[in-house]
């Protein structure tokens, strides 16, 4: 009896210089995960999954391109997969209107919680804010009661800034300033000098991060006197220089000396089955394996790792699962009979991804009342050119257990968040 396919899109951010390119370590993944369920014959029986990758480039307009493409080209798409926040917003928000189930392995974006802009995205990677909570922490933890942000312009940034601006209210620390750049972040950082930010908070895409630290440089933004804090997910390596880039390696290791850097990462992961019947562990094994034989070196795609990975698995758990299948075989209806107009078809399978999440995975996923995912963050500091783990800090217990301790530049101590001026007597 010859099988079924499902056809599955996938946009992922693999080449380009901006944004994040995670896609070099997410699509080998979720090949695996297909690959798992389509050698498993009691796992969707009859049914055969099938990829259509696609390079996004982490580019919206790309994105936007590809997205129709793969709509307008058959055969017919049960669910797409993206990554990067700015693809994601703009695929979910089209995607709805075909009742497109996405499926957001890698995207951060606070906005993408809003269930009425996108009811058809599902992520299990938690939004930027649980980052904000972490930040306000350590600036209480220091005694920093004046800090200022500069941002790139994109709303996954934007709304990460703005609740940051709610937490730092809430928590009575002043946010001096709040600066955005589209591309060049000259002007940004000009104006952080102006109003003698000491304490400052970047957020944007490592491609930007690379241009606003060799500003800082050029600006003399850095040292005994600052205190960068960045986001932890770049790629390793990321500040050295590139084409076009106006700083040296010597430079950017200097004034990205001593940054801080918190990220979400995982509750825990025990070592449980996957459905593909090995442990977590002996999974990453293979998938290293993979990524050696695709990309001839050993990439990791980012610094929380086993949060992509968990993403991986709750799209692997919902894919064995035929869950949908059999509702839908009640019905007389066969999930290969989708199409874009099919909302009945699309609804079970949003239910079923949301049993999964909850169900599937909750041992390693929990939700706030938003539905936000929540998790531990993570804290890294910047020195010579590694990052040395600080500690972790638990939202939810209030809990910061540190790991080692900070390095302060020259003095030993915390730098204050603005001039201090000596009386003289
Ligand atoms: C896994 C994560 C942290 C998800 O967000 C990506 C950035 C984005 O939200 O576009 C980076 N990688």
């Amino acid at each position: 009896m010859p099988l079924t396919k499902l056809h599955i899109g996938g946009l992922f951010p693999m080449t380009g210089t901006g944004g994040w390119l995670g896609g070099q370590g997410c699509q080998p993944a979720v090949e695996m995960a297909l690959e798992d369920v389509n050698s498993r014959p009691d796992l969707l029986p009859g049914y055969y999954l099938s990829l259509t990758p696609n390079d996004s480039k982490c580019d919206s307009g790309l994105a936007s391109a590809l997205l129709y493409e793969l709509v307008y080209e058959p055969p017919t798409k049960i669910m797409i997969l993206g990554g990067c926040s700015i693809v994601c917003s703009t695929i979910a928000e089209t995607a709805k209107m075909y009742n497109l189930v996405v499926f957001g392995y890698g995207s951060s974006s606070p906005a993408l919680s809003n269930r009425s802009r996108f009811p058809t995205f599902f992520r299990t990677h938690p939004s930027a804010t649980i980052n904000n909570p972490t930040r306000v922490k350590l600036f209480k933890e220091f005694k920093w009661q004046r800090i200022a942000m500069i941002l790139e312009a994109e709303e996954v940034f934007v709304t990460t800034a703005k609740d940051l601006e709610h937490q730092c209210k809430k928590a009575g620390i002043e946010v001096l300033t709040r600066v955005t750049f589209l591309s060049d972040p000259s002007d940004a950082v000009k104006s952080l000098a102006r109003q003698d930010a000491r304490i400052i908070v970047g957020i944007f895409y490592g491609g930007e991060a690379r241009k606003v630290m060799c500003e800082a440089y050029k600006q003399n933004l850095y040292g005994k006197q600052y205190v960068w804090f960045l986001i932890g997910w770049y790629e390793d390596n990321w500040y050295l220089p590139v084409k076009g880039l106006n700083c040296t390696k010597e430079e950017m290791l200097r004034v990205v000396q001593g940054h801080f850097t918190t990220e979400a990462i995982i509750l825990n992961r025990d070592n449980k089955q996957t459905v593909a019947g090995i442990t977590a562990q002996q999974w990453l094994d293979r998938y290293h394996d993979r990524l050696n034989q695709s990309l001839g070196t050993s990439v990791r795609p980012e610094g929380e790792f086993p949060l992509f990975l968990s993403a991986i698995f709750a799209f692997l758990r919902f894919m064995s699962l035929n869950a949908t299948m059999h509702k839908l075989k009640k019905r007389g209806i066969a999930i290969e009979s989708f199409n874009y107009e099919n909302k009945m078809i699309s609804q079970e399978i949003q239910n079923s991804l949301r049993d999964t999440f909850f169900l599937g995975v909750s041992g390693e996923v929990k939700f706030t009342d938003e539905g936000d995912r929540i998790a531990l963050t993570q804290i890294e500091q910047m020195v010579d050119g590694n990052y040395n783990l600080l500690g972790y800090y638990d939202t939810q217990y209030d809990n910061l257990s540190w790991a080692s301790a900070p390095q302060w530049l020259e003095t030993g101590s915390p730098p204050k968040d603005r001039t201090v001026i000596v009386e003289q007597l």
